[in-house]
């Protein structure tokens, strides 16, 4: 007998503690293995009427065995990854008051002031911790502040590290801090789990921020902070506030910036190839310019650059929308984000409705941030495909509900020539007898990498050629058939394979800027560095097999 198995077992003195006169043994059935008890999780999982039970049943099972929880996630992804995340960890956090069942991350709340380390000192995996996804549920997906119900975003990405990166679980920590919400609805709930009070101001939160990262940083020496859906001021302000003193970065910024410059390059490609547009002349119209929108748009001037465009020439060809209309550097209080976009060239009328921008700026791209359901409107796609053979249109707002526009309309409006990616997952469908399979642009193809980069180069900061290295390794991951079949991301049961070569060419970058401190990698010939890094990828262990009897 393995001690996994004698661990099965309920002690006779547990039995006596819980009062019971028999002992009920717990051995597995002696028949019972991997396979058939994976088909087993499945069919219990799908008999699941929503996908809230469905995300409920496998918090559950992560719980009851978290070796299984992710041999089962490792074998269907497809299937549980937009369940564990976009679309339905969106559903999972506005109810997360109501389907609570026991702690599964670290809540760190404006009542810890002053003793913010003893909170941290509380979690189990102490200085093993490596990884840590932190929130503040202010802007959770698109659903706005979730207040402390934000945990499962937390929880969700680090999933993703663990089934895309191979990242230890417990080196894994999940934080939601509890600074209140401004969401009145959550205030007057009596289930709600978080503090009952509005947010703090600027200089109460910045005192809070700075002896979080702080104590963070002291009591878990080597852990890398990746900052996770801050509403969009908040965002800004503690990527620059932190990113040179902490080893950090902000997901929404960098990593969508780097995932959507990825999928980018090979959609203009694509783009270029049927119009004969040369790639320097592609023009990119953001909707939508918050954290992820201005984040994205700095990340694709990179896309300009490599064309050998000036910084001045790459700027020139984005342009910007928020909820006022066309960004014109005229405007009165432009928030500071905007103004690096903000035209100079534009002195009509403001330009409010889509169509009219649309006609005056005349892009080959139209990328959605904006979280507004349905903005991309049959009149909007269609003038995309009048200007543009194969237009490229990314609804990039989560969850699905929040997408500006569906794949299935982005289709037949523009008669199968769309080049779409979106931020959640849609499933591939039939045109004219072709299989078209959408996109997913979603920074969850490039976090786990960045961050395994980062942790095995030991690298003080996170740089931002390190992040741009990272999308030039995703965009260049792309299979002669994926290629063929016109994607323009990999095939997501890829993922570790892309996360390793993601990992390989951050730590890469790490070194040419002399910022990695694990300096014998530097030795390492490529073929040798990508063995290594993948030899570094965690596997949950055949488990059952090993408790058979
Ligand atoms: N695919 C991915 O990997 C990622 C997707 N996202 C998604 O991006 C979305 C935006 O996130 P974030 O930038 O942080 O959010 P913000 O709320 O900060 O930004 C939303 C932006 O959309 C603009 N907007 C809102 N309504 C309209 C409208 N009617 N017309 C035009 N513009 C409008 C807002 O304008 P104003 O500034 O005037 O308010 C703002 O600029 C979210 O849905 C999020 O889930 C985020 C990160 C990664
Ligand atoms: C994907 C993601 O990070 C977001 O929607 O916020
Ligand atoms: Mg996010």
């Amino acid at each position: 007998m393995t001690l996994a198995t004698l661990s099965l077992i309920t002690p006779k003195s547990n039995a006596a503690a819980m009062g019971t006169s028999t002992i009920v043994p717990k051995i597995p059935p002696p028949h019972l293995n991997g396979t058939d008890h994976r088909q087993r999780c499945l069919t219990q999982l799908r008999s699941k009427a929503t996908s809230l039970e469905k995300y409920i049943f496998l918090s559950g099972l992560k719980e009851r065995d978290a070796n299984l929880f992710y041999e089962f996630l490792l074998a269907n992804m497809f299937e549980l990854i937009p369940i564990l995340y976009t679309p339905t960890v969106g559903d999972a956090c506005s109810n997360y008051s109501h389907i609570w069942r026991r702690p599964e991350g670290l809540y760190v709340s404006l009542e810890h002031k002053g003793r913010i380390r003893d909170v941290l000192r509380t979690w189990p995996a102490g200085i093993a911790s490596h990884i840590s996804v932190v929130t503040d549920g202010s802007r959770i997906l698109g659903l706005g502040d979730l207040g402390a119900n934000g945990l499962p975003i937390s929880i969700g990405k680090l999933d993703l590290y663990i089934a895309g990166a191979g990242l230890r679980p417990t080196s894994t920590l999940p934080i939601c801090l509890d600074l209140g919400t401004n969401t009145e609805r959550f205030l007057k709930d009596p289930l709600y789990i978080g503090l009952r009070r509005s947010r703090p101001n600027i200089a109460e939160m910045d005192a809070f921020m700075d002896e979080f990262m702080e104590a963070m940083t002291d009591v878990f020496p080597k852990i890398l902070v990746q900052f996770e859906d801050f509403s969009t001021d908040n965002a800004f302000r503690y990527l620059d506030r932190y990113r040179h003193r902490y080893q950090c970065f902000n997901d929404d910024i960098q990593g969508t910036g780097a995932v959507v410059l990825s999928g980018f390059i090979n959609a203009a490609r694509l783009s270029s190839a049927a119009s004969g547009l040369p790639l320097s002349e592609h023009k990119i119209l953001f909707f939508g310019a918050g954290s992820a929108g201005i984040g994205v748009a700095k990340q694709l001037m990179s896309f300009f650059r490599l064309q050998g465009m000036s910084e001045e020439e790459a700027k020139d060809r984005i342009y910007t929308v928020d909820s006022k209309g066309l960004i014109t550097a005229d405007r009165d209080g432009l928030q500071e984000h905007k103004k690096f976009f903000a035209r100079t060239d534009y002195s009509g009328p403001s330009l409010t409705k889509l169509v009219d921008i649309i006609n005056y700026v005349q892009p080959t791209a139209l990328l959605g941030l904006s979280t507004l359901r349905n903005a991309f409107s049959e009149d909007v796609v269609r003038l995309m495909s009048n200007l543009n053979k194969r237009p490229i249109i990314f609804p990039l707002s989560n969850p699905v509900s929040l997408s500006e526009v569906d794949f299935l309309d982005a289709v037949n409006w523009t008669n199968g020539q769309v080049i779409f990616a979106s931020g959640s997952p849609y499933p591939p469908m039939l045109h004219n007898g072709v299989n078209l399979e959408p996109g997913q642009g979603n920074n969850m193809y490039i976090f786990p990498g960045i961050g395994l980069g980062t942790i095995l180069s030991g690298a003080k900061h996170v740089t931002d050629d390190m992040v741009t290295q990272a999308a030039m390794a995703l965009s260049a991951a792309l299979e002669d058939e994926e290629v063929r079949v016109g994607l323009v991301y990999p095939r997501l049961v890829r993922i570790r394979e892309i996360s390793a070569r993601i990992a390989c060419a951050v730590i890469r970058q790490a070194q040419d800027e002399g910022v990695d401190r694990n300096i014998l990698l530097r030795s390492l010939k490529d073929d040798v560095l990508i063995e290594y890094v993948k030899s570094k990828m965690w596997s949950p262990p055949a488990y059952y097999a090993a408790t058979r009897m």
